[in-house]
């Protein structure tokens, strides 16, 4: 490994000094909201953020808890792999997933509003047994994401500063549990935007540097002549003529396959993408996840275009490239460094820096995300269900946010051991779709069909699971000869296990539902839901059922209680039936236009025998350029735009308190001046 180009202070300096600023910028933002915005704090808002989120803020949100350290580090070690396929297909491969997602949120709520987690549904229709199998593995998928964004993050900062790895994996989800403990997902959101905000900024300073202004390249016409220079050592296996400026590309295609299959599990599995499905307004959740979805494509296509064919192109012929005057060896590439090298080619010692924030913003802003969606799976499926079933909105707070620091720490110490029996980012990254596979088919089903077999989800799920490892680990051991990391961690064997357990899951859904349905009334979920929810008393309080349906539904319900939700949003005309029909069938014929064009048509019609020409190559790179400010518009301004009437209301406030000398008008007060502002709360993205 290169020596590091920053000392060890800048990483503590950092990690640290940053993190705490952050806390103390969303924490403030987030206690103006509760005392000049009228937000209050609870469970509800812990969680779902009172269901109030507009588009601006879906979208910044659904970027930044998809833009990983993983997306930076793997997409430019991807493309630095296969090439400009490379950059291409990581961004197709990982971004339809989301936009598809935006089917299930207008799904859910137009199928079962109440709920907080996709994970009460399964309840709801199928009981006990499946939902702790979805519990296991939404909480797998959770453990899974956070152990690679923190060991990718914590392996860049060792190799851009020399902190300790173990610093790194403890400090940084220290900083998070600070913020995210006060705010809940509201303020995690906000503290997203700022993150996503600086990272495009970053983007852009990388690309300009690379194509403009860079005396080594400079130009995307100079880049194409250095990567055809560096070409004479560079032979990309299963690239047509084994060059990295083609799109025919085997590796490329397995990897892209990998990603696209075993990513559609962790966003369909991970309790925190359904949460902001579930925070987003009716009106708000497709578009959100569309232009989130959409925005996101932008990030590891631009920056894998521009740092990954960098490190190709500077690696062996530019003296100020880390590994100079060799190629970057391959534990390096696997542990995420390509990125912190070719930063720090391009912009010295301000590269590594960028880099060093880029890991920083891009690791809290994934890590908060998961600490509120596993805070939410347990204190909700698991504590509220199955422990106190009575619990109020405000005992609960604290159960999420005992939650929130535990899952802290165990995301640290977990992270520590991967890393103590050698799993870099490379090898998780591909081995999670073995658990994120098995529960997928069953889940869409689920969502959209009315009769699937309990017995599909429990014990069918773990039947998936097995068939996964059974097929991956032979396949690993077929291939190599021998089971070890190494063998396990390949692309090949993981996608044919990822693939398994996905296929099997749709045989039997699909057997189930043919020839064993169970169908399920829609309709009967209030009734379930009663149901279910006096059983749960009785169980907690050893009194018979009968007894506690005799005390009167009201006396058990709170504002944590799916019942209750159930009661506001029928009266909610936002919830209106024929408005979320009409929501669902254009998300589902967008989100399907999308997938197909951006993962089958563009990639598949540009996978022939051909080699990029330098002016088809000047476009490439121009385009993810356009698209990267395209989406910055999408994500960094429009949530603005979209803020104004929430800021107007929080200065008015600020302002009446200064002239009162300050004495305020009670917490949580809005003026009726500032009532017309915040009447755009359910359009404001900032509050809403
Ligand atoms: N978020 C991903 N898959 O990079």
């Amino acid at each position: 490994m290169a020596v590091p180009p920053l000392s060890q202070g800048a990483g503590y300096g950092v990690v640290i000094g940053l993190g705490a600023l952050f806390a103390i910028v969303v924490v403030g933002i987030s206690r103006s909201l509760v005392r000049y915005a009228g937000i209050s704090r609870d469970a509800e808002e812990f969680s779902v953020a009172r269901r109030s989120l507009g588009t601006g803020l879906t979208a910044a949100a659904v970027i930044s808890s998809w833009t990983w350290s993983t997306t930076l580090l793997s997409s430019v070690s991807t493309a630095y792999n296969y090439g400009v396929a490379g950059a291409m297909l990581y961004a197709s491969g990982n971004c339809t997933q989301i936009v598809l997602f935006s089917t299930l949120a207008i799904q859910l709520k137009r199928r079962a509003p109440s709920v907080h987690t996709y994970l009460e549904l399964v309840r709801i229709r199928f009981g006990t047994l499946p939902h702790f199998t979805y519990i296991f593995f939404a909480l797998a998928t959770n453990i899974l994401v956070c152990s690679s964004v923190l060991l990718g993050g914590a392996a860049a900062i060792n190799s851009i500063t020399g902190m300790n790895t173990y610093a790194a994996l403890f400090l940084l989800p220290a900083s998070v549990v600070a913020y995210t403990l006060r705010g809940g997902l509201r303020s995690t959101i906000l503290a997203d935007y700022l993150h996503t905000v600086i990272i495009f900024i970053i983007l852009f300073i990388l690309w300009l540097r690379a194509y403009a202004t860079f005396p080594e390249i400079g130009s995307p016409a100079a880049m194409y002549d250095l990567l055809v220079r560096a070409q004479r050592n560079i032979n990309v296996e299963g690239n047509y003529q084994g060059s990295v400026l083609t799109l025919k590309t085997e590796g490329g295609q397995y990897f892209a396959w990998l990603s696209a299959l075993e990513y559609t599990g962790v966003v369909f599995l991970d309790a925190s993408f359904h949460q902001k499905g579930v925070a987003a307004m009716p009106e708000a959740a497709f578009p959100g996840y569309l232009i989130g979805g959409l925005a996101w494509f932008s990030i590891p296509f631009c920056l894998a275009t521009t740092a990954g064919l960098a490190a190709l192109a500077l690696e062996t012929a530019y003296p100020g490239f880390p590994t100079y005057p060799n190629r970057i060896p391959k534990a390096d590439v696997s542990a995420g460094l390509v990125l912190p090298y070719a930063a720090q080619a391009l912009l010295g010692k301000g590269g590594s820096a960028a880099v060093l924030l880029l890991m920083f913003m891009s690791c809290t802003s994934a890590i908060s995300a998961q600490m509120v969606g596993v805070s939410t799976v347990v204190s909700y499926d698991i504590f509220k269900t199955y422990f106190r079933p009575t619990i109020g909105a405000d005992k609960l707070l604290r159960v999420n946010q005992y939650v929130v620091a535990g899952f802290g720490l165990f995301a640290a110490a977990f992270a520590s051991l991967l890393h103590g029996i050698g799993l870099d980012l490379g090898i998780i990254y591909n081995l999670t779709g073995i658990f994120t596979g098995a529960g997928l088919s069953p889940l869409i089903f689920i969502f959209f069909d009315t009769r699937l077999h309990p017995a599909v989800v429990f014990p069918g799920i773990w039947i998936n699971f097995a068939s996964g490892v059974a097929v991956w680990l032979s396949l690993a051991y077929h291939r190599s000869g021998v089971v070890n990391l190494e063998s396990v961690g390949g692309v090949v064997p993981c996608l044919a296990g990822c693939g398994t357990g996905i296929g099997v899951g749709l045989v039997l859904s699909l057997l189930s539902v043919f020839f064993f349905p169970r169908e399920f009334a829609w309709e009967r979920i209030p009734e379930i839901l009663e149901q279910q929810h006096r059983e749960q008393v009785a169980r907690v309080t050893k009194e018979p059922v009968a007894a506690i349906a005799g005390e009167g539904k009201t006396e058990s319900i709170n504002s944590t209680d799916p019942r209750s939700q159930l009661e506001i949003i029928e009266n909610d005309p936002a919830y209106n039936k024929a408005r979320l029909d009409r929501f669902f069938k254009i998300a589902v014929a967008s989100s399907l236009t999308i997938f197909v064009v951006i993962t089958i048509i563009w990639p598949f019609s540009l996978y022939r025998d051909y080699v990029f020409t330098r002016n088809f190559f000047q476009g490439w790179v121009i385009v993810s350029f356009i698209w990267a400010i395209l989406a910055f518009v999408g994500v960094g301004i429009f949530p603005l735009v979209q803020g104004i009437p929430v800021a107007k209301t929080i200065l008015f406030n600020l302002r009446n308190k200064v002239k009162n000398g300050g004495r305020e008008q009670g917490e949580g007060t809005v003026s009726p001046g500032a009532e017309k502002a915040s009447e755009g709360q359910s359009n404001s993205s900032f509050v809403a």
